[in-house]
């Protein structure tokens, strides 16, 4: 059996559509281009199967409305041209699924909260219960609020994490190419890779940004999705929006990545990849052991320094003596309030400053060894 054909088969998909799939020439929205990529994906569902399309183009349907003629570089405006667009962009998918007797939902997701414990939770069950209903979710950042700290920028990577979120067979990413090529596509000679089995198919494999006026990652954040998502044990495939019949069907198109790691439930995932750090808090050897090795929480004892500027509950990184990251989590404290509590024990501050402080500086739970 072909590995393509796992497409086939596959129960639950999450399918990305990048911007340049979504657009005509001039950048705006091509309703045509939408309609075609609603058609085959409303035959999939009415075959049975569940889909979450993690749809970008938000900033692109934005252009036209406010009288731009290119994608706005700044963040503000291009907040405000997704403000405008998403509007826009979810109007054409509500219609266009209408036609199939499809209703959709509109789920902005921005990646840093979904990473706290709560979120998480709820944005897991919101989704479930979309996908119960039979209702299509469409997915795409919060582009609108979220400041250039949190932003994820890039739905790739976005719907890697959706797919480990739902737990989905497969992950497709559809673009303006057919496949990963081993150069420029543009190349003159330039083959197409059509199986990933591991790091080591890309080994030599010229990676390059985005062709397109309206992309963003290009390959590189395709084969970190991929990365991500296989890692998971999502099956993930990249091809080009205008195959979309074809991939769904099983056939031999695009690239598929095969899954090497083990499926499971963790939001470490996200904490991993979908946060930037705010801050490094350096510890000790037996800190780094404690928590590499044995998995312990990390409490303020291990701690020697605090660097950044961060409050509870943001992300940071922990780095051992030489300064390399060794692990990322969600801090309990704030930088101003750590540095007073540095190797101390926890029952000796609980017992001059109050119970509360007898709490981790990073709880196991919020904690991912890199
Ligand atoms: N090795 C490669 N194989 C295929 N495409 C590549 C490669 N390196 C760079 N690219 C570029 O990546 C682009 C797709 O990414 P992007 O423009 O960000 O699309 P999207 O909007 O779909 O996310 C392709 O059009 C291509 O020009
Ligand atoms: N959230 C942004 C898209 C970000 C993004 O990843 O774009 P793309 O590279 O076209 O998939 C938008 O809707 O315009």
């Amino acid at each position: 059996m072909s590995p393509h054909s796992v497409l086939r088969n596959a129960r639950r998909l999450v399918v990305k559509v990048g911007s340049s799939s979504l657009t005509g020439p001039d950048g705006g929205l091509d309703p045509a281009r939408l309609t075609a990529l609603v058609e085959a994906l409303a035959g999939r569902q009415l075959g049975g199967a569940q889909i979450v399309l993690v749809s970008s183009g938000a900033i692109a349907a934005g252009i036209h409305p406010l009288g731009l003629t290119t994608r706005p570089r700044d963040l503000a405006t291009q907040q405000a041209a997704a403000s405008v667009g998403q509007g826009a962009l979810l109007a054409a998918y509500t219609r266009a699924f209408d036609a199939h007797d499809i209703t959709v939902g509109q789920v902005l997701l921005t990646a840093d909260d979904v990473t706290r414990r709560t979120h998480y939770a709820n944005a897991r069950r919101t989704l479930e219960r979309l996908l119960d209903l039979g209702v299509l979710p469409v997915v795409n950042e919060n582009d609108t609020v979220a400041t250039s700290e949190i932003r994820f920028g890039d739905n790739d990577r976005l719907a890697a994490l959706v797919a480990h979120l739902i737990d989905a067979d497969a992950l497709v990413l559809l673009s303006d190419v057919d496949a990963l090529y081993d150069g420029p596509p543009s190349r003159p000679g330039a083959r197409r890779i059509p199986i990933v089995r591991g790091p080591h198919d890309l080994v030599g494999v010229e990676i390059g940004g985005s062709g397109s006026k309206v992309g963003t990652g290009g390959m590189t954040t395709k084969i970190e999705a991929a990365r991500i998502a296989t890692a998971a044990g999502v099956v993930t495939t990249v091809t080009a929006a205008d195959l979309v019949v074809q991939v769904l069907a099983g056939e031999d198109v695009g690239t598929v990545f095969l899954p090497i790691g083990v499926r499971g439930r963790s939001r470490r995932l996200w904490l991993e990849h979908a946060t930037t750090a705010r801050g490094r808090l350096v510890v000790d050897e037996g800190a780094v052991t404690a928590l590499v090795v044995r998995k312990k929480s990390l409490l303020p004892a291990g701690i020697i320094a605090v660097e950044g500027s961060f409050h509870d509950g943001d992300p940071v990184d922990v780095c051992g003596p030489d300064g390399t990251p060794v692990a990322r989590g969600l801090v309990n404290y704030s930088s101003t309030e750590l540095p007073a509590l540095l190797g101390r024990s926890t029952k000796e501050l609980a017992r001059d400053l109050g119970p509360e402080y007898e709490r981790e500086v990073i709880h196991r739970d919020d904690l991912v060894v890199l």
